[in-house]
């Protein structure tokens, strides 16, 4: 995959053991991840004077701890060590047995406000909730009020999932070793992280790409390669034709952002499919956007007969029930690009059975869905006790369709497992028809021939920008006329970097 891989923890530990097989002994790699967590603190005047506090695991993030703490003592600075647990094994042995210290037990650290803290007592192994003595320290080091740097990842924070795991470390620095995780991205994780970066512990880039890794940060590295743009000689027809359904007369609006949203994106023509009783209402908001009337599904079929018409959005303000699922199944059956969204999926609620054998296995060009967490759940349950990469996966390979599950941490994943966490997300993108003008740019990306995931994770960071920059004040009307200006600067970025 293309962009910044996000291993998991089993990932994370096979490119640990790889590395080690071919030849790095895992003290060196657990002495390099030291190095670089105390390089980062030396190197910040901020942390100049602060005495460290730091707080060591059972595991190999404890290990690493130990290391942190020899460096910067030998660095000259005021460090005590706490600890929890038994026996060390390992690198971790190896590295406690390094420094020179005292360690205190861990009900003994009475954290300072004046105090750095380096949080190592869990990174990627954690296995159970935190209780007792661990739950303890996690409260007085936040009751302190102490500056925190997690080493890996803040201790209970699960790295997979972003969930915490009863409770954990609120941490203003974190230092990734080898690549960010799933749970520096998803929330509430990415909130306890605080400032993420990574630190390279020199894991080969044989090892970290040749595990398969299929999660990735969804940036423009991830699908800018081929994103559409226009050739010199490309006519409208090139960029391909998006249809989009139309509520009823009182419920058009959320279509013509659709719409807008398709054309803004480069697809080369827009056709609104309105019933009779809305066609006036629609005409006369739309000039660019062209109108076809179909009253029933079969007109639909019709129309999509002829295959210039190339994808198709439909669910925003559709209405919920039988004849929406009458409306989706005439699309589905036409085997077009196709984006459901809203309505075209609460109207499968209970059912998501009955979506999945109409999407079929056979056809040919790719479905996109694009729940909110509560049209998840009505379509697919809640997936209790699984994280959001994980529920979003399953419904795709469930439903054969790429699904883009919508929050302030989107994932989109595909049914082959490809996924992506998107994390430039803005809360002023939290307003009236914002959704709508995404089904828009994912199905007009389609339109221009783009890869159904990846027109999904582009549309969905467009999005994500567009409402970031433009900030205060946002309405969905805004969105589609803002897609320009990020184009013009996605575009132009990637003809420098490409260059
Ligand atoms: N990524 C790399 O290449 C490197 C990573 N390093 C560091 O190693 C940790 C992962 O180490 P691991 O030993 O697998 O796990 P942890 O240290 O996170 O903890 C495991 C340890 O803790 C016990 N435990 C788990 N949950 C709980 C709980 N809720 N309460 C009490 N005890 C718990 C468990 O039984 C184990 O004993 C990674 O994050 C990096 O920081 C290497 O140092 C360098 C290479
Ligand atoms: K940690």
């Amino acid at each position: 995959m293309r962009g910044e891989l996000l291993p998991v923890s089993a990932e994370m530990r096979r490119w640990d053991a790889e590395t080690i097989t071919s030849g790095t002994p895992g003290i060196d790699l657990m002495r390099r991840a030291g190095r670089a967590v105390a390089d980062v603190i030396l190197s910040e005047a901020r942390w100049r004077s602060a005495p460290v506090l730091v707080l060591c695991g059972p595991g190999n993030n404890g290990g690493d701890g130990y290391v942190v703490a020899r460096l910067l003592a030998e660095a000259g600075r005021r460090v005590r060590v706490a600890a929890f647990g038994g026996e060390l094994r390992g690198a971790a042995a190896l590295a406690a047995a390094d420094w020179p210290g005292p360690v205190l037990p861990l009900e003994d650290a009475v954290p300072d406000p004046a105090d750095l803290i380096v949080d190592a007592l869990f990174g990627t192994g954690i296995g159970r909730d935190l209780e007792g003595e661990v739950a303890g320290i996690v409260g007085r080091v936040s009751d302190s009020g102490a500056a925190v740097v997690a080493i890996d990842i803040p201790s209970g924070v699960d790295a997979d999932s972003g969930q915490v795991r009863g409770v954990a470390i609120r941490a203003g620095r974190t230092i990734a070793l080898a690549a960010r995780k799933p749970g520096h991205l998803l929330q509430p994780g990415r909130e306890y992280s605080g400032c993420v970066t990574v630190a390279d512990i020199g894991i080969p880039s044989e090892v970290s790409h040749g595990a398969g890794v299929l999660t990735v940060a969804n940036e423009p590295a991830a699908w800018l390669a081929t994103f559409p743009r226009p050739g010199s000689i490309s006519h409208k027809y090139d960029r391909g034709h998006a249809v989009v359904l139309s509520g009823g007369p009182s419920h058009t609006g959320a279509a013509r952002l659709a719409a807008r949203g398709a054309l803004r994106i480069g697809a080369g023509l827009v056709t609104l499919v309105t019933s009779a009783r809305a066609l006036s209402v629609n005409a006369a908001h739309l000039t660019a956007i062209m109108i076809r009337v179909c009253d029933e599904p079969d007109e639909l079929s019709d129309l999509l007969m002829d295959d210039r018409f190339n994808a198709v959005a439909l669910g925003p303000a559709l209405g919920i029930g039988e004849t929406t699922r009458a409306w989706v199944a005439a699309v589905l059956e036409s085997d077009r690009a196709t984006v459901l969204d809203a309505d075209a999926l609460t109207s499968f609620a209970g059912d998501a059975q009955a979506l999945a054998d109409l999407i079929g296995a056979g056809r040919e060009h790719p479905v996109v869905l694009t729940p909110h967490e509560g049209e998840f759940a009505r379509l697919f349950g809640k997936g209790t006790g699984l994280s959001k990469l994980d529920r979003a996966r399953r419904a795709a390979a469930d439903t054969g369709a790429v699904v883009v599950l919508k929050g302030p941490d989107t994932v989109i994943a595909a049914p082959d497992g490809r996924a992506a966490i998107n994390e430039n997300g803005s809360a002023y993108l939290a307003t009236a028809g914002s959704g709508d003008v995404l089904v828009g740019l994912i199905t007009g990306l389609m339109a221009q021939g783009m890869d159904a995931f990846e027109a999904s994770c582009a549309a969905v960071w467009l999005h994500a920008a567009a409402g970031g920059r433009f900030g205060p004040g946002l309405i969905a009307e805004d969105l589609p006329d803002l897609m320009p200006g990020e184009l013009r600067l996605l575009l132009t970025a990637g003809d420098v970097t490409s260059a």
